[in-house]
């Protein structure tokens, strides 16, 4: 059974620390795949959401130093109950979140990073060009996240032109070409918190990242043709899509 159609007979609860500026695209990513949002900066109820939810998604793109105990102890509730913790470090190149990533990684098991090339490549102790949340270059090699895997002991997924997904041995990639995905802010969260959802009812984080970022994919370039490459109405034609291809999933089962 495909993972997808997973996601729509259990529908989990994916628990997201997200950013301020995306957060409603990611929660209607993960809702329209059939997946069910929850959102949270309280951290005397970590607990309890953690006992109902299936993946645990964290996004570093508008953190704070008071966070930081917040983000480690939602981190160990989901190690300690085995459910799998997705991180998007956005823009870890710059000093203080760098500072920020280096700590939380240091304290908790992470399944899954998603990054664009510059991130990831931070991860390897290496460097690709960057400006602010966005990599500058899109003609990276594997080596930078073969390394980061190794290094992290996670799944990366490291998004571009081609996105390379790697458990530090086997490497996999998808070719998908969607040019309105990097002008449309948001798109890298909304793909975390799907592998989130996928990562959440699979027992391969490999797998599961790989199917979500070939969907995202698919999806973005069946969107970019419906819009006519103008990025206005990119976002919601992309979550139709996401819709879409979940409902066409129940199909295979009818
Ligand atoms: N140059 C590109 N051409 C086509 N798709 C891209 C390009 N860059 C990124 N993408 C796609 O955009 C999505 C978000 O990735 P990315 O932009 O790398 O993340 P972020 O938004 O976190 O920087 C991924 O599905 C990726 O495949
Ligand atoms: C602009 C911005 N600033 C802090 S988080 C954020 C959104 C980043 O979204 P993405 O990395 O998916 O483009
Ligand atoms: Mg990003």
């Amino acid at each position: 059974m495909s993972i997808l159609l997973t996601i729509q007979e259990k529908q989990p609860l994916v628990l997201n620390l997200a950013n301020s500026v995306t957060q409603q695209h990611v929660a209607d990513a993960i809702s329209f795949l059939g997946a069910s949002p929850l959102m949270t900066r309280a951290s005397n109820e970590l607990e309890e959401l953690l006992s109902i939810s299936s993946a645990l998604v964290l996004n570093t793109g508008t953190i704070n130093e008071e966070e930081l105990p917040f983000f480690i102890t939602a981190a160990k509730l989901a190690n300690k109950m085995h459910k799998p913790v997705i991180l998007d470090p956005v823009a870890v190149m710059m000093p203080y979140r760098a500072s920020f990533v280096s700590r939380l990684i240091a304290e908790v098991k992470i399944t899954i990073i998603r990054g664009n090339a510059a991130e990831i490549a931070w991860f390897a102790q290496s460097v690709v060009a960057s400006k602010g949340i966005d990599a500058l270059d899109e003609q990276v090699n594997d080596h930078n996240a073969l390394k980061a895997a190794r290094q992290t002991n996670a799944v990366i997924v490291q998004t571009g032109r081609t996105d390379t997904i790697t458990d530090g041995k086997k490497v996999l990639k998808v070719n998908t070409h969607s040019p309105l995905f990097k002008i449309n802010v948001g798109c890298g969260d909304m793909l975390s918190a799907i592998i989130g959802a996928f990562a959440s009812v699979s027992d391969s984080p490999l797998e599961a990242a790989f199917e979500a970022t070939q969907l995202f994919g698919e999806a973005g370039e069946l969107a970019s043709t419906a819009v006519n490459n103008l990025p206005g109405n990119f976002v919601n034609t992309l979550l139709d899509t996401l819709y879409q291809k979940a409902q066409n999933s129940r199909e295979t089962i009818i």
